[in-house]
């Protein structure tokens, strides 16, 4: 999809860098497609990096651009000492080929920033994740660290939790999922919920296993769960729950591209 970029003027730098910007040019006059803008977001989170940290390298579509910034500013030698926690084995592929020295939060209990995509950012930057299956290891990842940098482009902003009519996932082992997904089902049916098992599209009703060797039901809501502390507290407390893809308060930062700029958004 072509988005147009009529006034995108905080996020030259970071399009220059990377590579969709001509110094001649200006965004105004540049058609940028929406992959264009979360490499812009993610170029301009990557500004945050700083040599000797301990970076939680988020999993998707636009922190794939962040991690390949790292790999290349590595190879440049203008970061130093950098060690990467991925939060998926893909991402955790795609950082090996990168030459990004990895560990693990058994290594390094503390992260010092991570950066990552998200599926809908509220106005609170409460955010939806996991829809590409990796949410556990985010939470992990990303609740262990002392910055936390959301990039989007910006059909990702919701008014509230749930509103982009997409799939809330939540993680559950694959022990009798079925009695799991109706005891979540039940748990939002004032919200008209209906939960689905992810499957592999392609591959008929096959389900979605994840890097942690379990399910995911895909939660979606006709209309707002309201306190989403106590909607957290319900799911988390059901047996076969492992957890579920609602980031609340994590983010320190959202990074957001869009036809009118880059927008940051701090906590
Ligand atoms: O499980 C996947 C992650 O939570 C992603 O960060 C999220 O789905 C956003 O992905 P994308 O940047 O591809 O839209």
């Amino acid at each position: 999809m072509a988005i147009p970029c009529p006034n995108f003027i905080a996020s030259e730098k970071a399009a220059m860098e990377a590579g969709l910007l001509l110094p001649s040019s200006s965004l105004s006059q540049v058609i940028l497609t929406q992959d264009d803008l979360k490499k812009i977001a993610a170029y301009k989170a990557v500004e945050y990096v700083e040599s000797g940290m301990v970076l939680g390298l988020g999993t998707g579509s636009t922190a794939k651009h962040a991690v390949d910034r790292i790999g290349e500013l590595l190879r440049q030698g203008k970061l130093k000492d950098i060690v990467g926690i991925p939060t998926s084995t893909k991402t955790h592929e795609q950082a090996l080929s990168l030459g990004i020295p990895l560990s693990d939060l058994d290594s390094h209990p503390v992260v010092d920033l991570a950066i990552d995509g998200a599926d809908e950012v509220d106005p609170y930057l409460n955010l939806v994740k996991g829809r590409g299956g990796s949410l556990l290891r985010e939470k992990m990842v990303e609740g262990a660290c002392k910055k936390f940098v959301v990039i989007v482009d910006e059909s990702k902003l919701v008014n509230y939790i749930g509103g982009s009519g997409l799939a809330m996932p939540v993680e559950v082992i694959q022990f009798c999922w079925k009695f799991t997904a109706s005891r979540l089902q039940k748990l939002f049916e004032e919200s008209g919920c209906v939960a689905k098992l992810r499957t592999l599209g392609e591959k008929g009703d096959e389900p979605y296993v994840t890097d942690n060797g379990n399910f995911i039901i895909d939660l979606y809501f006709k209309q707002s769960i309201g306190d989403l502390k106590a909607a957290s507290d319900s799911i988390l407390q059901i047996a076969g729950v492992v957890e579920h893809g609602m980031f609340i308060d994590m983010a320190t930062t959202v990074i957001v591209a869009g036809e009118l700029g880059l927008t940051v958004k701090d906590k």
